[in-house]
């Protein structure tokens, strides 16, 4: 057990807000035992989903119609080092599901590892979740007052007990796991993109809200150029970045509240689940700005543009007179590039950094604590020397990035640095499956924009607007009729999108 002194050093080395996790999931059309090399394509989908959890990960495969049990392979760790050769090729079956995770509600540990697989009455039945429960305390106490046990912790193993539950009008021909999908869902509202397997099916399924990401893609055959040619299988996965390089093509969302089964024969929606009092939909929109892959598709856009738009607004809103527009990288890049082509001012690099500096290194000494995350940096000195600086990032969180890393651009001899954030500022806590920080750990529940600019050595600093980052959002999304349009942003202004003791 960490003493507080030593998890709130632990806080001043974190960066951003921690991320969520990947749910995916494949199976083959047609005949079964299939060709396809479905734990490997489930295998390469996580690593595509790497960059939404980092701490442990799990893939489920079947058999089929007579598959009796599942095939698992979960552990801790980073995809690369659970799987390989010989554990990708005891994962035999025509279909199965596949997890990466960041935890949130219970400890980083092997007990909670996903997917979840449980034995029912009606046979074996696998969740995968991303999201986080907003009445888990209640449901649990539902899930304990029927009789069922619950071995951990975690939201996602309840969510896996209470679709085990007998849906309360009974089932006429044995079991009906839809009916038992909804009467979860009746259950609880928010927040999750389910990924469930049985025996020779799978279902999506996205809350009513449509808070967390979930896509279909197909699995076209080798080197066939034309989409409507008969599918091999079928992927579904939180997020699309990955489906071209396992030779799959993006189809579309599932749509907030719908249940979508996928077998050897097709997709189909079995139902939709409407929310309450024509509420409008609240797909997260920190996705766009910091969480998701920037090659990702959401609501008919590609992330990337979004964010550039991000750029854009932010520069129509707060642009200042400079020699070149810059970003932190990764995620602040494509803003500043939207930043660069609205105001004219020319785009240039101007860090260098490290992939191999992890979140969790070893703990440095006070003194290199103090040089702080810009070790994750080196500086282009050559671009910066004698240039006044829009230094462009995706968000602040803790405040812990942006000091250290103005300090180097000033030591590598840049003149003015004006920092400009391409999203609004974290006031409030996600109770959503993100883990941000307390209150008053967020640095803007503490300093305004004055006050930061000081404390981190900007000369100046402004972040976009909530309005801005909304109409960079929808500026080119066209709503699906029924469902209007609709974002979370509860962290940037505390209206959540339902009550939050449901
Ligand atoms: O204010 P702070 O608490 O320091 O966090 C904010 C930073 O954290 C994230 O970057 P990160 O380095 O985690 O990832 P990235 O490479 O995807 O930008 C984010 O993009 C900001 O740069
Ligand atoms: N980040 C997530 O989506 C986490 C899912 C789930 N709440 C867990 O902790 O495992
Ligand atoms: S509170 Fe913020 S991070 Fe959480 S779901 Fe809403 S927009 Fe996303
Ligand atoms: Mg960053």
């Amino acid at each position: 057990m960490m003493s507080k002194e030593e998890t709130n050093k632990n806080n001043n080395m974190l960066t951003g807000m921690t991320h969520e996790c990947g749910v995916f999931g494949c199976i083959a059309a047609g005949d079964w035992p299939t060709h396809i090399d479905v734990a490997q394509v489930i295998c390469l989908g996580l690593v595509a989903l790497q960059h939404r959890g980092q701490e442990s990960a799990g893939i489920v495969t079947s058999e089929g119609n007579n598959a009796k049990n599942f095939h698992v392979k979960k552990g801790m760790g980073m995809i690369n080092n659970i799987f390989n050769d010989e554990s990708i090729r005891q994962l035999k079956g025509s279909l199965g599901v596949g997890h990466t995770r960041y935890s949130t509600s219970a400890a980083s540990e092997e007990v909670n590892c996903q997917p979840f697989v449980v034995h029912t009455a009606h046979g074996v039945l696998c969740v995968a979740h991303n999201g986080e429960i907003i009445n888990k305390e209640k449901l649990r106490r539902k899930v304990l007052e029927r009789g069922v046990g619950l071995s951990t912790h975690s939201d996602s193993e309840l969510i896996t007990q209470a679709l085990c539950l007998n849906p309360p009008d009974g089932e006429r021909n044995g079991v009906d796991w839809p009916a038992r999908i909804r009467h979860l869902m009746s259950l609880s509202p928010l927040s999750y993109s389910l990924v469930l397997m049985e025996k020779d099916r799978i279902y999506g399924v996205r809350d009513p809200y449509g808070n967390r990401p979930l896509c279909i893609g197909k699995i076209l055959p080798l080197n066939c150029k034309d989409e409507n040619v008969g599918e091999e299988g079928w992927v579904i996965s939180s997020e699309s970045c990955g489906f071209l390089s396992i030779g799959a093509r993006y189809v579309r969302e599932v749509y907030p509240g719908e249940i979508v089964e996928l077998s050897r024969t097709g997709i189909k929606t079995i139902s939709t689940v409407e929310r309450p009092d024509n509420k409008p939909p609240a797909f997260c929109i920190f996705e766009y700005v910091y969480f998701a892959r920037s090659d990702s598709v959401f609501e008919g856009q590609m992330v990337y543009s979004v964010r550039m738009q991000c750029g854009r607004e932010l520069a129509k809103e707060a642009c200042i007179e400079a020699d070149i527009v810059s970003s932190v990288p990764e995620s602040g890049t494509a803003a500043a590039h939207g930043f660069s082509r609205q105001s004219g001012i020319p785009f240039a690099e101007v860090l260098c950094k490290n992939r191999y500096v992890g979140r969790t290194f070893i703990q440095p000494s006070a003194r290199l604590r103090q040089l702080g995350v810009a070790k994750k940096f080196g500086a282009l000195s050559e671009n910066v020397a004698g240039k006044r600086l829009i230094l462009i990032d995706d968000s602040i969180v803790r405040g812990n990035t942006i000091g250290p890393i103005i300090k180097l651009l000033r030591d590598a001899g840049a003149t003015e640095v004006h920092v400009r954030i391409a999203s609004p500022p974290l006031h409030y806590p996600c109770y959503m499956g993100i883990n941000i920080p307390t209150r008053e750990e967020l640095i803007a529940n503490k300093l305004d924009n004055v006050q930061l600019a000081k404390h981190t050595g900007a000369d100046s600093l402004a972040y976009l607007s909530v309005e801005g980052l909304k109409i960079a959002v929808r500026r080119q999304l066209v709503p699906r009729e029924k469902d209007g349009v609709g974002h979370c942003t509860a962290c940037l202004t505390g209206e959540y999108p339902t009550e939050l003791d449901w």
